[in-house]
């Protein structure tokens, strides 16, 4: 079968979550970088962008935008949502948070160093005071091992993604968090995502000011 293919700058942004979500799921990926206004505009020429938007990912036949529609296509596609309703919808609960926490990360990039700094400052202080606090509270009250239903989910995956992605900022993050920390190095240690972890995987890097030209370039803005 063909393998899932990915449309994308070369950078995190609104694409890592899905290259994690696939990753743990243990399917390999192609991706295509967009580089110049000319590779993007063909897209919208083409009309593979909905929106005239990407993240776009060619999947099953289908062509995809809009970030959660794909990452909870993906996530039921690998058995990754939950056994029920029920479930699927606290795992929706926790993955908007982190998308939240995670998006408010990628949108500092773009911002001039002092307010970049000053923004960053607000994601470390809400994931201490907010995100990460009601995390701990689900993992002490729920008494398992995962997030949902004591089976691994897009929820554990996504998570790990925003601990590992606010600990750059701040390493001792985690250091109110003692749940979270185990959940940190059990998650870590499954197979898939320690593969993802290690060197020379599709994992992205930081954004660095070259993504930053690259993305301001091709969107013009
Ligand atoms: C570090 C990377 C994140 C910052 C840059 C990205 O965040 C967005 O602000 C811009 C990019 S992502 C690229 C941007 N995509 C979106 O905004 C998608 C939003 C959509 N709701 C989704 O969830 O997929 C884009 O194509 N814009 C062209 C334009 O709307 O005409």
């Amino acid at each position: 079968a063909t393998k899932p293919k990915l449309f994308y700058f070369r950078g995190r942004g609104r694409m890592e979550s899905i290259r994690w979500l696939l990753a743990a799921a243990g399917v390999e990926f192609e991706e295509e970088f967009i580089e110049t206004t000319e590779q993007y505009e063909k897209l919208q020429k083409d009309g593979r962008l909905l929106f005239g938007q990407v993240p776009m990912i060619e999947i099953d036949g289908m062509v995809l935008t809009q970030t959660r529609a794909i990452l909870s296509y993906l996530a039921a596609k690998y058995d990754l949502y939950g056994k029920d309703l029920k479930e699927t919808v606290r795992i929706n609960m926790y993955t908007d948070g982190t998308l939240d926490l995670m998006l408010m990360i990628a949108l500092a990039a773009f911002k001039p160093p002092a307010e970049k700094e000053q923004d960053l400052a607000l994601v470390v202080k809400g994931a201490k005071t907010r995100y990460f606090p009601a995390f701990e509270k689900i993992l002490k009250d729920h008494g398992e091992d995962f997030l949902v239903g004591n089976k691994f989910s897009w929820a554990d995956i996504q998570l790990l993604e925003a601990i590992l992605m606010v600990e750059e900022l701040d390493a001792s993050v985690l250091s109110d968090f003692s749940l979270l920390k185990a959940f940190k190095t059990r998650i870590s240690n499954i197979p898939t995502i320690k593969k993802f972890l290690q060197p020379g995987s599709q994992r992205q890097p930081p954004p660095d000011s070259h993504y930053v030209k690259v993305v301001r370039s091709v969107l013009h803005f």
